[in-house]
């Protein structure tokens, strides 16, 4: 009797002839070396360019890689003429909000992905552990007179999404009273300690409001502001300005109202604001951390192999 030994056929993947990292995507070391493995040629950069500096670096590229610190605009895709995929190393939420010019470039055929979900518990951690910080006055920020207990707070959240959810859980399990203020009313999640409430009426009633808007979603204005009031405490840990910045500049000339921003949200604050005695701005971004570095190298290059593997 002859032996036959079964043959599994694995068809050789797809590779790209050049992916660009076009600037500092804090992938790790071993992921930015994997990616050999789906291109002939890989070049990295681990710097902020200017866009001049961008074009040159995507000319001949067939894949790129960018944060969300580098603008891709129109001129820069008509400029790649090879260009058929473009990974973002940070969160795709829609065309308006994007360093990408991502409809731009899906109407060229180049594919545009972005990943989710890979900085969010670091950003509950950085909400809870600064705003216990300025109530109790363990740093160098003390809200009121006398130190205070986040617990039995009225705390609001802008924004139930990820983020927004994650922190409402975890203010659940430190007695907080949240109520929150979304695009859609979400029941599913509301008990007795999350409560929903319309915008204005959430101002009123919170003394301490987080936001967790998508990028330069601006909700705060001049009434908004009004309706918040003074004695109050604001955070933002999203991208761009949820605010009008001169209401917002205002509302910060009253005294005790305070305002904590993590160092993505302060990228995009004024030196004028920055400074001031009742602005807390930290130098470190809240979801940044190793974790989120392994979780972000992971989705970058899934990414890839599932684009590659179609
Ligand atoms: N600083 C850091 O380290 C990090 C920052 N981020 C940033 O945090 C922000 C939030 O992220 P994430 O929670 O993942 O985002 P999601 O998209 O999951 O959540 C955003 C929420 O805001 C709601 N929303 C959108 N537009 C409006 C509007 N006009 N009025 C009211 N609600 C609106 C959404 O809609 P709906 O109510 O319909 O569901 C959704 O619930 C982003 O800016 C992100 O870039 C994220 C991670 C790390
Ligand atoms: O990718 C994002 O949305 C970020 O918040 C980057 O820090």
């Amino acid at each position: 009797m002859s032996c036959s030994s079964s043959v599994f056929y694995f068809p050789a993947m797809r590779k790209f002839k050049k992916i660009v990292v076009v600037d500092e995507t804090k992938m790790n070391t071993s992921t930015l070396e994997e990616l050999n493995k789906y291109a002939n040629e890989v070049e990295v950069y681990h710097d902020e360019p200017t866009s001049e500096e961008v074009k040159s670096r995507v000319e001949d590229a067939e894949a790129i890689i960018v944060s969300w610190r580098t603008q891709i605009s129109e001129e820069i895709i008509d400029a790649a003429k090879d260009l058929k995929y473009i990974g973002m190393a940070c969160s795709l939420y829609d065309d308006e909000s994007a360093n990408v010019a991502v409809n731009y470039a899906q109407e060229r055929n180049i594919e545009v992905n972005g990943i989710f979900d890979y900085g969010d518990p670091g950003v509950i951690e950085f909400v809870i552990s600064e705003v216990i910080q300025l109530l109790h006055g363990f740093g160098e920020h003390q809200w009121q007179e006398q130190p205070l207990e986040l617990s039995g707070q009225k705390f609001g959240i802008i924004g139930l999404g990820t983020t927004g959810k994650l922190l409402a859980k975890a203010l659940e399990a430190l007695n907080v009273e949240v109520y929150y203020f979304s695009r859609t009313r979400k029941p599913e999640f509301e008990n007795a300690k999350l409560k929903y409430l319309e915008l204005g009426e959430l101002l009123k009633t919170c003394d301490i409001i987080s936001i967790h808007l998508p990028k330069n979603t601006v909700l705060l204005k001049e009434n908004e502001f009004k309706q918040f009031g003074d004695n109050k405490v604001l955070i933002n840990t999203s991208l761009g300005l949820p605010f009008e910045e001169k209401s917002f500049q205002n509302w910060l000339k009253v005294r005790n109202n305070y305002t904590i921003f993590d160092g993505d949200a302060t990228a995009y604050l004024p030196e004028s604001i920055i400074n001031r005695e009742n602005v807390i701005a930290s130098q470190k971004s809240a979801g940044w951390s190793q974790q989120t570095q392994e979780r972000l190298s992971f989705k970058v290059l899934q990414n890839i192999q599932n684009f590659l593997e179609r």
